[in-house]
């Protein structure tokens, strides 16, 4: 059971020509979220494994990989290989998930299971006892910067039902339009990892933003917890 609700600023949003003073200004976060798109799997280019290993030298936190890509199976070791910590698939991309997530682990990586908002959270029935991580995509993927759908609360709701049927805890990760105005309920519906890229990196103070979700996030899920 964790203490506290974790954060994940988007390097999505950063501003690429100082990246490492982008980073820097981010002593407080749990997680640096890291998502590379394919221009396949979804509409849209970002960046690949290099990239990931500018970003480890310019952090201590740990590196949470979001692939959206249409071949995670052949791409997941050069995310590790450049230093990620988490790598989360695509359910909607991923052939043999299991053979996945057992590779992750062989490789000393956490294992992450997504899944877009059309995508019932039934379908994760069969990957949940295995994952340390499922991601609820909040907003359609491919791009920063969208509107949170407001659907996603009965989502994780709905997958912490699964988890307590299932006897199993993973992280509860949420992805996309998440900001000051709903942290707190994302955490009493069930979230422990919130990924915020434009309400952390287009602020004034990233570091207050990023504290100040994990305070919201945290007081949810203690009311959850009653
Ligand atoms: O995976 C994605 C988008 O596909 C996200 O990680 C976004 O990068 C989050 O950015 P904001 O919605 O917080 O601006
Ligand atoms: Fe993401």
């Amino acid at each position: 059971m964790l203490d506290r609700v974790k954060v994940s600023p988007s390097v999505l949003a950063a501003d690429f020509t100082q990246l490492h003073a982008e980073l820097d200004r981010l002593s407080d976060a749990d997680y640096i979220h890291f998502d590379v798109m394919d221009g396949h799997f979804v509409p849209n280019h970002s960046f690949g494994p290099h990239i990931l290993m500018a970003v480890k030298r310019s952090t201590d936190a740990l590196l949470d990989v979001h692939l959206m890509v249409t071949n995670p199976d052949e791409v997941i070791d050069w995310y590790v290989d450049a230093g990620a910590d988490i790598v989360s698939v695509h359910l909607e991309a991923a052939d043999d998930l299991p053979a996945i997530i057992n590779r992750l682990h062989e490789r000393g990586a956490l294992a992450g299971v997504v899944i877009n908002p059309p995508t019932p959270v039934q379908e994760l029935e069969g990957v949940i006892d295995l994952v340390d991580i499922v991601l609820i995509m909040s907003v359609n993927p491919g791009f920063g910067g969208q509107s949170f759908i407001e659907g996603t609360y009965d989502k994780v709701r709905e997958l912490r039902r699964m988890c307590e049927r299932h006897g199993v805890d993973p992280l509860i990760e949420v992805d996309g339009g998440v900001t000051l105005s709903n942290a707190r309920a994302l955490g009493e519906a069930g979230a422990t990892v919130l990924v915020a890229g434009s309400a952390v990196f287009k602020a004034e103070d990233p570091s207050m933003i990023v504290r100040e979700l994990r305070e919201l996030g945290t007081i949810g899920m203690q009311a959850r917890e009653g």
